[in-house]
């Protein structure tokens, strides 16, 4: 296929994000078994533009004066693929796949000098036009939601039960991986236009257990859990197991993971993934009634990786950006509260309850713990900048440090996915 089909796919795809209001990794997938002639080069060119359409959708939506799909994709080929009007306009002709040729009123809209004159700050920033006042306390939200704009790299932990940094990154040595302030951290920035993404997990290392992909962010916030060699960890909210298998091979294999989740698919993936890791101090309990009961008050460390909006992920689901209601924000504080106070049962005196969500929301990070602690008076925060400067010192990027004692990771502030995490000793 040639970039005028290309274009075309990515507008039928992002039409029928829009009217069947279904995923876009669905919807891609729908469009490459309709299109089986397409190669792997297509798809992936295919797939980029429409994530870097709904990236930025809402800058693109006010240059072009509509969120109509053919406006965006145009707009992304011109301003951010470097494409011009005139060449897209004789590739255009030439090409049965081809959009309909761009009229002079998108012309003259995709020539425009500043595309984003008098558009207020939530469109420049793209987010929806709610969530600049939830991101205020960051500092420069503008900043932080354009930081959630760019394409994410690939993040590879390097599972030292079976492998070295340096083992992988000569094993992955045609993707150039580069270090990260997380000394197991391996990191592969994401090309331009219609470069394809690393496909690490076919090879040979991974089907080894060397190592996971798994974001720098999410890396972080699992050592900050402090899991410890010989310690009794309960992960109450496993899902597929990527902070389980971190803890583990922090924990060196020594001591014990229950590793729990209330869905069972969810924690499906775990089973095979401990297997390929090597892990063998990790004990999976299934969501059956009581199969916690007996580990109330023993546990050194309760994490409570909690299910939450996912607003720090939007680089990397951009689609979910522009759905995310009140009424959902809501269920997962609710649900959030619940495991807190679930959670706390679980920790012996002197153990550590460690919560984490992949969001960037002040309500389901800094005013879930102030809450809970108002209710908790035997728990206390450890305060997050000393135990970040202790595991990655001063030149890990600058997070943000709650009053709270959290500490926020943000794609502008640590090149990461956006995290929370606070850790509270019991005293
Ligand atoms: C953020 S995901 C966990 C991701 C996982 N820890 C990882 O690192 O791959 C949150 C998980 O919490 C689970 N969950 C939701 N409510 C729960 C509850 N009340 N008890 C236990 N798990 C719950 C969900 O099924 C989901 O798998």
């Amino acid at each position: 296929m040639r970039l005028p089909g290309r274009l075309s796919a990515a507008i039928e795809v992002l039409t029928d994000v829009e009217t069947r209001k279904r995923p876009v990794s669905e919807a891609l997938k729908a469009w490459g078994l309709n299109n089986r002639f397409a190669g792997s080069g297509d798809r992936a060119g295919i797939g980029n533009m429409v994530y870097d359409v709904l990236r930025r959708r809402a800058s693109h939506a006010w240059a072009m004066g509509t969120d109509d799909p053919r406006a965006l994709v145009l707009s992304v080929a011109v301003r951010e693929w470097g494409e011009t009007v005139e060449g897209l306009n004789a590739a255009f002709a030439g090409d049965n796949f081809a959009p309909a040729p761009i009229t002079e009123e998108e012309a003259a809209r995709l020539a425009a000098d500043d595309p984003l004159a008098g558009a207020p700050d939530y469109v420049k920033a793209d987010i929806p036009d709610w969530a600049g006042p939830s991101l205020d306390y960051l500092g420069d939200w503008v900043a932080e939601g354009r930081a959630m704009t760019e394409r994410p790299p690939v993040d590879l932990r390097v599972n030292t039960l079976k492998s070295t940094p340096e083992k992988v990154k000569k094993a992955l040595s045609r993707f150039t991986p580069a270090d990260t302030f997380a000394a197991n951290g391996l990191r592969m920035f994401a090309g331009g236009k219609d470069a394809r993404t690393p496909n690490v997990q076919s090879d040979e290392g991974y089907i080894k257990g060397w190592f996971e992909v798994q974001d720098l962010g999410s890396q972080a916030v699992s050592v900050l859990a402090g899991a410890k060699p010989g310690e009794q960890v309960l992960d109450l909210c496993a899902g597929g197991g990527g902070k389980t298998l971190a803890m583990a091979a922090d924990m060196g294999n020594r001591g014990q993971i229950f590793a729990y989740d209330s869905e069972r698919a969810r924690l499906a993936p775990i089973y095979d993934r401990l297997k390929r890791n090597g892990v063998r101090n990790v004990q999976v309990r299934a969501p059956e009634a009581g199969a916690l009961d007996d580990l109330a008050g023993k546990i050194d460390r309760v994490l409570i990786d909690a299910p939450c909006t996912g607003t720090g992920t939007w680089r990397r689901r951009p689609d979910t950006k522009w759905k995310l209601s009140a009424e959902q924000v809501a269920v997962r504080i609710g649900e959030q509260a619940a495991l807190l106070v679930e959670g706390a049962t679980y920790v012996k005196a002197g153990g550590h309850l460690v919560y984490v969500t992949c969001s960037l929301l002040a309500d389901e990070n800094r005013n879930q713990i102030e809450r809970f602690l108002a209710e908790h008076a035997d728990f206390k925060a450890v305060p997050g900048e000393a135990l970040w400067s202790a595991a990655f010192g001063e030149a890990a990027g600058t997070p943000y440090f709650g009053p709270e004692g959290g500490v926020t990771l943000t794609p502008h502030r640590t090149g990461t996915d956006g995290f929370y995490v606070c850790v509270m000793r019991r005293g």
